[in-house]
């Protein structure tokens, strides 16, 4: 079977640009309510029934049977046995994909990681103490696909951050185990992992169950069960984001390979029907010669269905005033990956100011990003880059704020915390600063 990706065409000098450019950026994860309303009853029934819920959901939502939730567990040695039994060249490529994400984070905790503290010039300690949390749980997708990927960029940064331990969930449906992610488990040190997917996954992180411990934070992608999930569970543990469907807009000059672009528009485009590629360039010519390779490219990949679903329903190919202009789109819509596809990268640069993870010049593809160029790859979508950051050391972290007021320096807060606390008609807090005083 052939299929045709014809991403909708737009000028923004076209009369109707603004209607049409809205309704192809519209996407909420706004609430399918049968699918809210299922999570709401699986993780019901999970806080209630503990273990024999995980079991039964794995049944019926992965066709994976087993008595005990015991039995869904992996043990260290056969994380280690899958790293031992892959062929050489998936080893070496997952321990320097490990190596350079470990390197990443590692220079990240140096650089907003730590504590600090100082004195002022009362002799007053202030400061921020930075403690990593204890147990994480970090949630794996494996529905469709496998992501070996995933499991590295979740497990590394929480062993950089210190958690102790790191309990890791991932469906197998069928009980068909991949062995790369497994292997990945093991390089990324995951304290124990769990044949165990869905909205019953991160309920039984979120509540604990005999087998599965209750965890302080859970992070990862899913799908909508899962982010409905997360987002229902949010409160009782910490959760890093709602990640929505994959995105890339490329801001392309012309200089690039269209053929390199048109790829870079699939690699994201293969994730998910939903997924969003879009392109923005000034130059009329290089955008047919785009969709020239898209054609062209196309029947060549597996999973050309889910691409030209994606790039038919959500694809676009955006003919702009300029490369200025092109700019000015992208942060109105602030993508979860941006490519800058231009021979002055660093011109453009500076004028962008959101998006999850910006991938300077035409050798950048995105998708070295994805698996081993170092920054994490669990990334805000859906424009919320406006306000929110790439997973990171920090989320497997969190800050107490450390005061130790000197003698002298309680002279000199006594007198201000009191008038406040009088003003707010709490007379005890003015008073504990006012028996400090000489
Ligand atoms: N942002 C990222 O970094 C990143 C990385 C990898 C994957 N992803 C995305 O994560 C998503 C993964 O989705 P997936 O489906 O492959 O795997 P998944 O692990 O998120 O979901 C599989 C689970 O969904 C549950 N489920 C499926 N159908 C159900 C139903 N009808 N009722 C109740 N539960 C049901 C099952 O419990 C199953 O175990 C994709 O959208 C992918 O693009 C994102
Ligand atoms: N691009 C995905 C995040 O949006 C991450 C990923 C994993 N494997 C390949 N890609
Ligand atoms: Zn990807």
């Amino acid at each position: 079977m052939t299929f045709q990706a014809r991403p909708l065409r737009l000028s923004t000098q076209q009369d109707d640009f603004e209607a049409q450019f809205q309704k192809r950026l519209h996407w909420s994860a706004e609430t399918d309510t049968e699918i809210e309303q299922r999570v709401a009853d699986i993780l019901k029934a999970v806080a209630q029934e503990g273990d024999a819920a995980v079991l039964g959901f794995t049944a019926r939502f992965d066709g994976l049977p087993a008595t005990s939730v015991v039995q869904l567990e992996l043990t260290q040695a056969e994380l280690k046995a899958a790293f031992d039994g892959l062929p050489e060249q998936q080893r070496n490529a997952l321990q320097q994909a490990a190596a350079r994400i470990r390197s990443y984070h590692q220079a990240q905790k140096k650089a907003s990681g730590e504590s600090w503290s100082y004195r002022d010039e009362d002799g007053s300690l202030l400061g921020q103490k930075v403690t990593p949390l204890d147990r994480v749980g970090i949630y794996v997708p494996g529905g469709k696909a496998a992501y070996p990927s995933s499991v590295l960029m979740n497990a590394i940064p929480a062993n950089v951050a210190g958690v102790q331990e790191i309990i890791m969930v991932v469906p197998t449906p069928r009980g068909e185990k991949n062995p790369l992610v497994l292997a990945a488990a093991y390089v990324a040190g995951v304290s124990r992992a769990f044949t165990i997917g869905g909205a019953q996954a991160v309920g039984a992180l979120a509540y604990g169950t005999a087998t599965i411990p209750k965890v302080d934070k859970i992070t990862g992608p899913g799908n909508a069960y899962v982010a409905s999930a997360k987002k229902r569970v949010f409160g009782l543990v910490g959760i890093d984001m709602i990640a929505g469907p994959s995105e890339i807009l490329v801001l392309a000059d012309g200089s690039t390979p269209a053929d390199w672009v048109a790829m870079d528009l699939f690699s994201q485009a293969e994730h998910d029907e939903l997924a969003q590629s879009i392109l923005l360039c000034p130059d009329a010519a290089y955008i047919d010669a785009v969709q020239e390779a898209i054609d062209r490219l196309l029947p060549t990949l597996p999973r050309a269905e889910i691409i030209a679903k994606s790039l038919n329903g959500r694809g676009a190919l955006i003919h702009t005033r300029s490369m200025q202009e092109a700019c000015e789109i992208s942060n109105r819509i602030a993508p979860e990956h941006l490519e800058v596809s231009s021979h002055e990268p660093h011109r453009w640069e500076p004028a962008l100011r959101h998006a999850g993870a910006i991938f300077l010049g035409a050798y950048t593809s995105e998708s070295l990003g994805d698996y081993c160029a170092g920054p994490n790859h669990v990334l805000p979508t859906s424009g919320t880059a406006r306000f929110s950051s790439p997973l990171s050391v920090m989320d497997f972290q969190k800050r107490s704020s450390i005061i130790e007021v000197s003698a002298d320096g309680a002279q000199k807060l006594g007198p201000i915390a009191h008038i406040l606390a009088e003003g707010e008609g709490l007379q005890a807090h003015g008073q504990a600063a006012v028996l400090r005083l000489r």
